[in-house]
């Protein structure tokens, strides 16, 4: 029998990793918005990635629902909604869900698995990462524009989900320490603040070493805080975790040189939280740079230039949105 697969908020993440894995013969219902909703039943879902990877699904074959109550019975549940948005989801998911649905996140931050466990105490909940971008291109397609691999918890429940993804050339890992891997990936995604308020696609955001030096700026504070929290981090990049805010201050002649892999990036590609932006939603950064804050908090130390972009991110979810340079950014995040 096909694995029963339900994505939990069809949006950019949701949509691509659903589609690559019914293109592995999962049987996937998507759950998400009614604007998703008549987008798929319009135009199909398509997703595309760096390496050539092209595949289409005809509209009558995506099983999209719009209310939880109709989902029906699944073997795996993936989280795929934002940070802000997961109690909610877990509570409506709670009288719904058999004790037999194994529930993932694959969603950024430390948190959400934590959450997800206090509301849905009956079901195996497993904390998940996916490294690579998707940005949403509209009519349906979804465009994974760097590489990475999809990481779960190492159980037995997960090994089929690992082949499933395969098919489509989508990395998965099972990894027996997903608290490492949720700190590195956070530290990674302390460019999406900055991303977001740079106006800029990440590969032409990454090239300045303005943006970079802001963002090894934050990561020496978060750095500190990992540290002293003796949390291990993982490689997620090919420069090691402890290394990222060396090479990000390079000059741009050295780091376009040494750090190649690190732009490998699709010219269009821009952070979760520019989508955010773009689109008058509540961001992630409570979930990202907050956690660094509290994290340093709990440690006896401060992270300053984390809380000064925080409340720029802030900001710009009031109404206050403009493009920052990375000279202004700098200025704003690392005054005394
Ligand atoms: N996009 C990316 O490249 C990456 C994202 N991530 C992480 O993955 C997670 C998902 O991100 P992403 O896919 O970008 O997010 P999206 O906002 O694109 O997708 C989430 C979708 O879930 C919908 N949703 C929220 N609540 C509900 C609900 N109660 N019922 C139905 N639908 C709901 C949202 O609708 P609405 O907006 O109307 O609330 C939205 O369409 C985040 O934690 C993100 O940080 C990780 C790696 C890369
Ligand atoms: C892939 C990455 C690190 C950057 O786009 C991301 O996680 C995000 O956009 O939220």
């Amino acid at each position: 029998m096909a694995l029963r697969i339900g994505i939990v908020g069809a949006g950019s993440i949701g949509c691509y990793i659903g589609a690559a894995l019914q293109m592995g013969g999962a049987e996937v219902c998507f759950l998400g918005r009614p604007r998703m909703a008549k987008e798929l039943a319009e135009c199909g879902l398509h997703i595309s990635d760096l390496r050539g990877l092209k595949h289409s699904i005809d509209a009558q074959h995506v099983r999209f629902y719009t209310e939880f109550s109709a989902l029906p019975e699944q073997d795996i549940v993936i989280i795929t909604v934002k940070s802000g948005d997961t109690a909610s989801v877990a509570e409506q998911l709670a009288p719904l869900i058999s004790t037999n649905t194994t529930v993932i996140s694959l969603q950024n931050g430390v948190a959400n698995a934590t959450i997800l466990r206090q509301a849905l105490p009956s079901s195996k909940v497993l904390a998940g990462m996916i490294a690579f971008n998707v940005l949403q291109m509209g009519e349906g397609r979804f465009h994974a524009g760097t590489d990475g691999a999809v990481m779960v918890e190492a159980v037995a429940e997960v090994t089929e989900l690992g082949a499933a993804l395969a098919v489509s050339g989508t990395p998965f890992e099972a990894q027996a320490d997903m608290r490492s891997v949720l700190w590195s990936k956070l530290l990674l995604n302390l460019n999406n603040p900055i991303n977001a308020l740079s106006g800029l696609p990440l590969k032409a955001e990454l090239s300045q070493r303005a943006y970079r030096r802001c963002l090894g700026l934050l990561q020496r504070e978060a750095l500190a805080a990992i540290t002293a929290a003796e949390i291990p981090l993982q490689r997620l990049t090919a420069v090691p975790a402890s290394m990222l805010p060396f090479i990000l201050a390079l000059p741009d002649f050295l780091f376009t040189r040494l750090a190649q892999p690190m732009l490998a990036i699709d010219p269009m590609a821009r952070s979760s939280m520019w989508e955010d932006l773009e689109r008058g939603r509540k961001t992630e950064v409570e979930w990202l740079n907050g956690e660094v804050l509290s994290l340093a908090f709990d440690h006896g130390l401060t992270a300053p230039a984390n809380a000064r972009l925080k409340a720029l991110v802030h900001s710009a979810e009031e109404g206050g949105r403009r493009d920052y340079s990375g000279a202004e950014l700098w200025t704003l995040i690392s005054k005394a």
